[in-house]
């Protein structure tokens, strides 16, 4: 089967090559020329593990193609993938731009029958807009199917995730695109959910907001294990243990970032209110999630006194999550905005990602710079906050770090220290509920 990839970001790339995988020839369409030019050269744009191996494999075998030729692309193609992005309005709700931009596009080429996937998250109802989109620019009626078919994968483990799907779910009332969906994901050992476009994209809200649920409970149940004195990692083993909650999601730390958690929560939000029944559950986990990193920094207060105007600070990890190097809504960057606002000195340091001036808002200069090392990082500071998860960040000589700070304090956004080992050569340490 001839496949279209619109949008060749985290999704459309994986997407992409999983489908190479299965033995399919893909086409993948982008408006980005820079974005272009990289994956043409085997060349990832952004940090995945594993998928840069893949891409240049399927390149140089000629099975995926990139292009900006986007009347061509969807004349030579039966099975067109939107994948674009569809960030969060002021308001909450997702913005369908692009998901429109392409479905107009279709409408516009198509020359005979395609069934035109939507991989991107979108709100319920999207379907029968995409539809009406596609319609709209048709010069002549040719008969097409629409069917959402929503992403699970994470960042930083996009590849497995891709590969190893715990389902697929695929939305269409019709029969034709059905059995199409089928023959494409019939390589795939997981259970397949068959249902109608809304169904399918409130099953992608729904989960991603289960999991950020998740993530808020453990974090507000960690502020009382932290007055009660308990160790929040050993109730959620505890409870982690019943499969009936499940062991994931449930560490506790500075909250939920990325590109998604938060745009797709708060899109739920506003369906729910548009449609007169709010989802009170979730409008308390976004506080909490907002409230985390205001946490993080009273703990910090406490630590170094209340006024952090002129103390310095090194901040271990920059990406939401390990094993990427997106940025969007990390809550290192959360933090770090409200440590500037309290006139603190920072030093940021990530494996990966290399902040450029304005492409977050953060003010790189003097007080706000980051470092190469580590040891350039923590240099004459009074902390390190750990930030992110990354596994360099786990094997820290902190003899080493110790000698090199001006105080020694550590607080742990990510409960990934041993505090008895870092205690026991004199750092103050605090985390999240960790006694
Ligand atoms: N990033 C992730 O881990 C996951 C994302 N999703 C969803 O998938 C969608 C895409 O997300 P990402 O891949 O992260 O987005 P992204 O922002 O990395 O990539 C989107 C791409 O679409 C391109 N694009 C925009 N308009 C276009 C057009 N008219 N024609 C061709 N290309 C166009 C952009 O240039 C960009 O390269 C979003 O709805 C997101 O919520 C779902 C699961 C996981
Ligand atoms: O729709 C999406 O884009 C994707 O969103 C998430 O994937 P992702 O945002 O890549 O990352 P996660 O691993 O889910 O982590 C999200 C945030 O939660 C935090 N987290 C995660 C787990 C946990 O126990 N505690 C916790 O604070 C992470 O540090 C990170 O900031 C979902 O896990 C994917 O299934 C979904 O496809």
């Amino acid at each position: 089967m001839r496949i279209l990839i619109v949008g060749t970001g985290y999704v459309g790339t994986t997407t992409g090559l999983i489908f190479c995988e299965m033995g399919h020839q893909v086409t993948g369409l982008d408006v980005d020329e820079q974005k272009l030019k990289a994956l043409h050269a085997g060349k990832l744009h952004f940090y995945e593990p594993g998928l840069e191996e893949l891409l240049s494999k399927h390149v140089q075998a000629g099975n995926i193609l990139f292009t900006n030729n986007t009347n061509k692309a969807i004349k030579k193609n039966d099975v067109i993938f939107i994948c674009v992005g569809t960030p969060k309005q002021e308001d909450g709700s997702a913005d369908l731009t692009y998901v429109k931009n392409v479905a107009q596009s279709i409408g516009k080429h198509m020359k005979e029958y395609k069934v035109v996937v939507t991989k991107s998250t979108v709100p319920v109802g999207t379907a029968q807009l995409v539809t009406e989109w596609i319609k709209s620019c048709q010069k002549e009626p040719i008969p097409f199917d629409v069917v959402s078919n929503p992403e699970f994968l994470r960042e930083g483990s996009a590849l497995y995730d891709a590969l190893n799907p715990d389902r697929i779910v695929i939305g269409t009332t019709s029969k034709k695109a059905r059995g199409i969906m089928r023959e494409l994901y019939q390589g795939f050992q997981c259970p397949i959910i068959e249902t109608n476009p809304k169904s399918s994209e409130l099953i992608k809200y729904a989960a991603n907001s289960f999991l950020a649920m998740k993530i808020s409970y453990i974090n507000e149940l960690a502020r009382l294990c932290d007055r009660l004195g308990i160790n929040v990692d050993d109730v959620s083993q505890g409870i982690g243990l019943d499969q009936r909650i499940g062991p994931h999601f449930l560490k506790a730390g500075m909250g939920y970032g990325g590109s998604c958690f938060p745009k797709d929560v708060n899109a739920l939000l506003q369906t729910a209110n548009a449609n007169g029944i709010p989802l009170t559950i979730l409008e308390r986990v976004v506080q909490v999630n907002a409230e985390q990193s205001l946490y993080l920094l009273d703990k910090i207060k406490q630590g170094l006194g209340s006024n952090l105007a002129g103390k310095t600070v090194a901040v271990l990890g920059l990406s939401f999550k390990a094993n990427t190097d997106d940025t969007r809504e990390s809550p290192s960057l959360v933090l770090i905005d409200h440590l500037l606002k309290e006139r603190a000195n920072i030093k940021m340091h990530d494996p990966i990602v290399k902040l450029e001036e304005g492409t977050t808002g953060l003010p790189i200069g003097p007080h706000c710079q980051q470092l190469q090392t580590v040891a350039e990082t923590v240099s004459g500071t009074d902390a390190v906050i750990l930030c992110t998860d990354w596994d360099e960040y786990k094997q820290l000589d902190w003899m080493a770090i110790q000698l090199l700070m001006k105080q020694p304090y550590i607080f742990d956004g990510r409960n990934m220290v041993d505090k008895a080992v870092v205690e026991a050569l004199g750092f103050h340490y605090t985390g999240f509920a960790n006694h």
